[in-house]
């Protein structure tokens, strides 16, 4: 089985995916890291020399590639991701979806001070704009997990016992 891991920017989809992938002995694909690997760009780079429009075509392209292929994985998306074309339903259709969920004003101190994330430069407010945007894309993930009250290890640990039930 895939898994694949949903929720905005700083919710802790690369975090949560690495442990997770750890504990369960399968790849991790990050796919902001696979399409840096693959350009040789980092994203402030490609969103600054080929736009975001750009990006969500490589996110796209590589989502498809990654729940296409057979082995079990768990991939940790970019938190646009799920928001662009039909991704959300896709990655319903191929991977058990877990939606890793906080306050905004808990992502927004986990991000704002981060540099390797453009959008951020939008300001606080139009990333609560964007964070109030996506998350009807978010819930309709399989599985929603809290990660601003749980840490890292207890999400894994949450994940783990519903896969337990499947
Ligand atoms: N469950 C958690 N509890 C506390 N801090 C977390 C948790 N998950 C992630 N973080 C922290 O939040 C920041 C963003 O995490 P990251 O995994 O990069 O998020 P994402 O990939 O969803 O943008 C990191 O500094 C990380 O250490
Ligand atoms: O929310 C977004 O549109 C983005 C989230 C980032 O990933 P994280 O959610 O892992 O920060 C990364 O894909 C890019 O900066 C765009
Ligand atoms: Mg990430």
């Amino acid at each position: 089985m895939k898994i694949a891991l949903v929720g905005f920017m700083g919710s802790g989809k690369s975090t949560v995916g690495k442990l997770l992938s750890e504990h369960l002995r399968v790849p991790l694909i990050d796919t902001d890291a696979e399409i840096e690997k693959r350009t040789g760009m980092s994203i402030p780079e490609i969103f600054k020399k080929k736009g975001e429009e750009y990006f969500r075509e490589l996110e796209r392209l590589l989502i498809e590639e990654l729940l296409s292929l057979p082995q079990q994985s768990v991939i940790s998306t970019g938190g646009g991701l799920p928001t662009y074309f039909n991704n959300m339903e896709l990655l319903n259709q191929k991977a058990f979806t877990v939606y890793l969920e906080a306050d905004f004003e808990v992502l927004w101190q986990r991000i704002s001070e981060d540099k390797n994330r453009p959008l951020v430069l939008l300001g606080k407010e139009r990333v609560r704009e964007l964070f109030e945007k996506r998350r009807p894309f978010y819930e309709r993930a399989k599985l929603r997990v809290k990660t601003d009250v749980n840490s890292p290890e207890a999400c894994v640990e949450e994940i783990l016992s519903s896969l337990s039930f499947l």
